[in-house]
């Protein structure tokens, strides 16, 4: 064991008043949510840039087909929109209007780039190619309030198109029933709460919304392992703390299949892909007017779930060990994409739990009381980081596999093999840590080895799977 140094800045008040704050940063109460619900409404300088994403859906709020179901909104853009880059830097000391504005840019960037992929792809003509130019009244706004808000001048998860991308009907009724929460910004139908565009965003958002939990959990474990001395009863609570907060969340996960139909996620996804590591942006794209980017064309990731920190947290805190490989590089490029301040947070439980050896500590002591207990809690939340991956994997399956040959799924991954590198690095850790601990023989209980009995099948299951589909589409496994 070490000690845990220096301690990283988590909220226990996320101070949901304060705008010279990002909106973006990790709490107990709020987790991975921004502190405060977002902005919905933007200033009045920016009225033609309101008037554009109310016009902009496939289905409008009011029910009428919007620009992108008449093939318009690139030529709406390119004549209404003037360059409000002056106005962004007006708000630049209020930084979750600034996080609204880059999340509407954002919304309007994608738009652009990619209605003509949406117009061929429902003519079954495949995806061709994208825009290859964002005007400048676009790329200039953008790029601006990314560079406030340090994030990627392209539309985010979190800071953008899922956790910052909700209002509430009733405001006092807080986020505690999913009835009373909308979409702020949609592609197609997703203004229809009942629409699978609109379940899709919510459940992260009812996920997100359970994380405080996880991240108080993963602070009293690293704070039970630097204590002096270490305190194995406060470690045991902690995980059996994060165990029924991963239960929660891997429940709210369960509702996606009532909530967003599979056969209906293709077509607002169109909207939601990155311009790297995509065949409809085989150059990049060229942001005019950015004299940061000379000229250059430039890539970015899609917003993908990939971006959400819930996982990655509990990955950090028990050192999950992933496979050294070139999938495991795209996952650690992912983290470009999260808020500064969750990447910070991530690091820093990675680094604490290194330092403090919180691992070894852990697991490989048997002479404390409660040893037993700990490797059993240990295994019982990799179960459920196995649950969230594994359902994870079918929703990839039943949603995207099934129904499309495109290669690369929204964040640029390989849609077949990537998923599977991350599910199949969890289900080896545990079968390396139950061997470790002695097997069946290791008496953690009926529970643990039950668990382990549905991971060997679990893993030769994925195994056939990823062969019969790599063989399908002609992919290197
Ligand atoms: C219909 C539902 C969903 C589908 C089809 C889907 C699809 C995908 C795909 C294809 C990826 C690969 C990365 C990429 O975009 O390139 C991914 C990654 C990921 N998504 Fe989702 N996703 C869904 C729902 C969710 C939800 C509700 C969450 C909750 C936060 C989530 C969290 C993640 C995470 C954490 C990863 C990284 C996986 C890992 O580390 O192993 N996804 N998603």
């Amino acid at each position: 064991m070490g000690s845990v140094t220096p301690s990283f800045p988590v909220l226990t008040d996320p101070r949901p008043e304060d705008h010279s704050l990002p909106a973006f940063m990790v709490s107990t109460t709020r987790g991975f949510l921004p502190r405060a619900d977002p902005i919905v409404t933007l200033p009045p300088e920016f009225s033609a840039l309101e008037s554009l994403l109310q016009r902009m859906p496939i289905r409008t709020a009011s029910g009428e087909p919007g620009l992108l179901a008449q093939g318009k909104f690139g030529e709406a853009v390119e004549t209404e929109l003037p360059d409000l880059t002056e106005e962004v830097e007006k708000y630049k000391h209020d930084l979750p209007m600034v996080n609204a504005l880059y999340r509407d840019y954002s919304f309007v960037a994608s738009a652009y780039l990619l209605e003509p992929c949406h117009l061929r792809w429902l003519k079954g003509e495949g995806y061709g190619l994208g825009r290859e130019r964002l005007p400048r009244q676009v790329a200039r706004p953008i790029w601006k309030c990314a560079e406030i808000c340090k994030f990627q001048p392209f539309m985010e998860y979190a800071g953008s198109y899922a956790l910052y991308n909700y209002r509430l009907v009733d405001p006092s009724l807080g986020l505690s029933d999913p009835t009373n929460v909308r979409l702020i910004r949609a592609f197609e139908h997703g203004l229809d709460p009942s629409s699978s565009e609109a379940g899709f965003v919510l459940v992260h958002i009812e996920m997100a919304k359970h994380s405080g939990l996880l991240v108080s959990a993963a602070l009293d474990a690293l704070a039970a392992c630097s204590s002096q001395p270490p305190s194995r009863t406060q470690l045991n609570t902690a995980l059996s703390n994060m165990e029924s907060a991963l239960k929660t969340i891997n429940a709210a996960m369960e509702t996606m299949w009532a909530r967003s139909k599979p056969m209906e996620y293709t077509s607002f996804r169109t909207f939601i892909f990155g311009i790297t590591s995509q065949p409809m942006f085989p150059n990049g794209v060229i942001y005019e007017g950015v004299d940061e980017f000379e000229g250059k064309p430039q890539r970015f990731r899609g917003e993908s779930g990939a971006n959400d920190s819930m996982v990655p947290l509990v990955d950090n805190l028990l050192g999950v060990e992933m496979p050294d490989t070139p999938l495991t590089a795209i996952l650690k490029d992912f983290r470009r994409y999260r808020p500064s301040n969750h990447r910070e947070f991530l690091e820093w439980v990675k680094d604490a739990a290194e330092t403090a050896n919180l691992k070894k500590w852990a697991l490989e002591t048997d002479s404390e009381e409660g040893y037993l207990e700990t490797r059993a809690l240990w295994l019982k939340v990799l179960h459920q980081i196995r649950d969230f991956r594994w359902r994870h994997w079918c929703f990839a399956r039943e949603y995207i596999i099934k129904r499309t040959m495109h290669p690369t799924a929204t964040g640029g991954s390989p849609i077949v093999t990537w998923l599977p590198n991350q599910l199949g690095a969890v289900l080896d850790e545990m079968e390396r840590l139950y061997g470790k601990f002695g097997g069946e023989e290791a008496k953690l209980g009926a529970e643990v080895d039950g668990i382990m009995d549905l991971v060997r099948r679990q893993r030769d299951m994925l195994a056939k799977e990823v062969r019969k589909f790599c063989e399908e589409r002609g992919v290197k496994e």
